[in-house]
């Protein structure tokens, strides 16, 4: 389903400083798959997600959503196959447009032709209902804008319309890192929720390691832009934490006082 060939990205090639992000990184998900993604600082997690969604663009190798390469496709236009939530909860909203309007234009994304702009009653109606299941109360506030609400609420609201857009791929990049406990618990519910009912393909960065094992079917560690681990769903619901840090602590020159390891 998403097939990732031998991709290379070097930032500031030839330069002082030149930082090599990914190196001939290899991985496939089939449909369904929810990858949860681990790593050092800098080991190129975020420039795994940023080269499939086309932020970008790849030095070399090949993309494949659905067997069709996507490599040279700019953002925008992979935007349809992808969906997106980020470590900071003002990126996935649009903080001066209400709730509803938010709503809507996540829904038109996911159905591009014939749907007409407006936001009708029986619309209304349904926003309401997939606000209730949030449990934030949301659904009592459709019209106000989304600027106001907590980085929790505008988390779970992304999620939702990530939900709405039944994209080929879910790219989650530590999206809960930024909540306190309360609220990444809920949003983290929330994540499984969205992914098994649309059976989201799902690739989710965090340095949680209890959250990586916890969630999905199979488990990559990466390192200096390279998958250094890899579990699958058999191997993963065997899968320690103490066990993941002793596959860490394999690697040469990965720091103990590391993000990863403390999470
Ligand atoms: N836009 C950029 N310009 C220059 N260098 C970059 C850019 N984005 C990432 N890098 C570099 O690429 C390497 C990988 O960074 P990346 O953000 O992908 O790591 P990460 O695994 O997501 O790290 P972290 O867990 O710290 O967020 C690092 O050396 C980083 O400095």
């Amino acid at each position: 389903m998403l097939s990732i060939a031998n991709i290379s990205k070097t930032f500031f090639a030839g330069t002082v400083n030149e930082r090599r992000a990914l190196v001939d990184l290899n991985l496939e998900l089939a449909e369904g798959d929810f990858v949860t993604v681990i790593g050092s600082n800098g080991a190129g997690k975020s420039t795994l997600l940023n080269t499939i969604s086309g932020r970008y663009p790849i030095d070399a190798g090949e993309i494949r959503i659905d067997g069709a390469s996507v490599s040279k496709l700019k953002e925008f236009k992979r935007a349809r196959y992808v969906g997106r939530v980020f470590q900071d909860p003002m990126a996935g909203t649009a903080p001066d447009l209400t709730i509803e309007q938010n709503l809507a234009l996540a829904l038109q994304r996911g159905k591009r032709r014939g749907l007409h702009r407006g936001i009708t009653k029986a619309r209304r109606e349904a926003f309401a209902t997939e606000l209730e299941s949030l449990e934030l109360g949301l659904e009592n506030r459709l019209t106000a804008k989304v600027g106001l609400l907590s980085g929790g609420q505008r988390q779970a609201l992304s999620l939702l319309m990530a939900g709405f857009t039944q994209p080929r791929i879910l790219l989650l990049d530590e999206h809960t890192a930024a909540l306190d406990p309360q609220r990444a618990a809920l949003v983290t519910t929330l994540t499984e929720r969205i992914v098994s009912e649309g059976n989201l393909t799902t690739l989710m960065v965090t340095h949680n390691m209890e959250q990586a094992i916890t969630l999905g079917n199979r488990l990559v560690m990466m390192h200096e832009g390279r998958i250094v681990f890899e579990a699958n769903a058999e191997e993963k619901s065997k899968l320690t934490v103490p066990m993941l840090l002793a596959e860490f602590a394999k690697i040469k020159g990965a720091s103990f006082d590391d993000r990863a390891l403390l999470a």
